[in-house]
């Protein structure tokens, strides 16, 4: 049996750490595991099955032996190290936004579009966070009824926005509560003109504006979702809009998903039974006894949970529901990690000439 060399480029960050465990127990034979970082993590040891490795500086020549590399240093990174490693014959699946769009860079979520594996030319892009969980639970509603349009609200985890962030709610909601001064230097993003603070707030504005008014982060679920949906004709027709919230929860996105079915005589009852019997979907749906999802019951495991599902009283085949996922598991690590697996089980792991 094949064994892979396997790199893991941004192992010292949120999401890289979640690469390490989830790499741990996934269906991939690994020879060997070599973790990557910035300059400043190089010496800092990590563990992969009880044995200690060196975090080494990533570089281009980092990557002369491996086979896959697991990419999650931010997207400046992809784009500067991911075509060396290519080069070097390495398979790369990358969680940043650098690569996604690319024509010639499948965008997938295991269970939608792995079928599209086959298209890839050494890099494999892993969705935005918010758009993997939405896909994940409206994908086999899409396939039975087909749909017409989706309109989604999120309310996203800090840990989105990177260690740092998470850092930051931590330290201004204890010095709110000590009745101290607190600073904000992370939110809405690190590079933005103003920060303010996310501890007993919300923020609008989730990455970038666009020229449009809406945020890139708004861009990337609406763009992201069409191209994962493409595989059948229909979606591009599908309309689709998003406004992204910041909201002051450790681990956990949550999104309100209003979406329009071609077919208006489905029932809630008929939707659940299809998220029921759905690997990877949760259904958590008793209101009466107030089953619902919710991020702190999400946090730390690999499904997607769907609740509260409900029809719009005044427009026969639309409906209201709720999607929860861990953001650096579901939305990131996992994600990324079975992409991995299905290029193993497919024998996909090289690069085509
Ligand atoms: N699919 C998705 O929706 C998600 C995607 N992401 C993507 O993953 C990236 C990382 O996210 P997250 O883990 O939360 O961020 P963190 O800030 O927690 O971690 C960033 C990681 O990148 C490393 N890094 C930074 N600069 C360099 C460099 N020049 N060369 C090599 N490594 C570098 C850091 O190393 P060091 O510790 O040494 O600084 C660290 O390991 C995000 O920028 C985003 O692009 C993240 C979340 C969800
Ligand atoms: N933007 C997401 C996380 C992320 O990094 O997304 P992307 O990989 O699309 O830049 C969040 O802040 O919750």
């Amino acid at each position: 049996m094949k064994e892979y060399v396997v790199a893991i480029l941004g192992a010292t960050g949120a999401v890289g750490q979640r690469l390490i465990s989830e790499l741990e127990h996934a269906q991939i034979p690994v020879k060997e595991v070599k973790l990557l970082a910035s300059k400043n993590s190089a010496g800092k040891k990590l563990k992969f099955k009880n044995q200690e490795i060196k975090v080494e500086e990533a570089r281009p020549d980092s990557f002369n032996g491996v086979d896959l590399v697991l990419s999650s240093a931010g997207g400046a990174v992809s784009q500067k190290l991911l075509p060396e490693a290519v080069k070097r014959g390495a398979v790369c699946v990358d969680n940043t936004s650098a690569f996604r769009m690319a024509d010639d860079v499948p965008l997938i979520v295991p269970g939608v579009n792995d079928d599209q594996l086959v298209n890839h030319h050494g890099i494999i892009a892993n969705p935005n966070c918010s758009t993997i969980q939405m896909v994940a639970a409206l994908y086999p509603l899409h396939v039975k009824w087909g749909i017409k349009q989706i309109i989604v609200s999120t309310y996203q985890a800090v840990s989105g926005a990177g260690k740092a962030a998470r850092d930051e709610l931590l330290q201004q909601a204890q010095d709110r509560l000590n009745n101290q001064e607190t600073e904000a230097k992370i939110l809405p993003t690190a590079s933005a003109k103003k920060h303010y603070p996310i501890a007993f707030n919300l923020l609008p504005q989730i990455d970038v504006f666009e020229d449009d008014g809406y945020t890139h982060e708004e861009w990337k679920m609406i763009h992201e979702t069409k191209k994962i949906l493409y595989n059948d004709q229909d979606s591009q027709q599908i309309k689709v809009t998003a406004t992204c919230v910041r909201v002051p929860v450790e681990i956990g996105h949550g999104e309100t998903v209003y979406f329009v079915l071609k077919d208006k005589s489905v029932t809630a009852a008929a939707i659940q039974q299809e998220i029921k019997k759905t690997p990877g979907l949760v259904l958590q749906d008793d209101p009466q006894n107030q089953i619902y999802p919710q991020p702190l019951l999400a946090a730390g495991k690999k499904e997607t949970f769907v609740g509260r599902i409900r029809p719009d009283q005044e427009n026969p085949g639309a409906f209201n529901m709720w999607v929860v996922a861990d953001n650096l598991l579901r939305g990131a690590a996992s994600n990324t990690v079975e992409i991995a697996e299905c290029l193993v089980r497919d024998n996909l792991v090289h690069v085509p000439k």
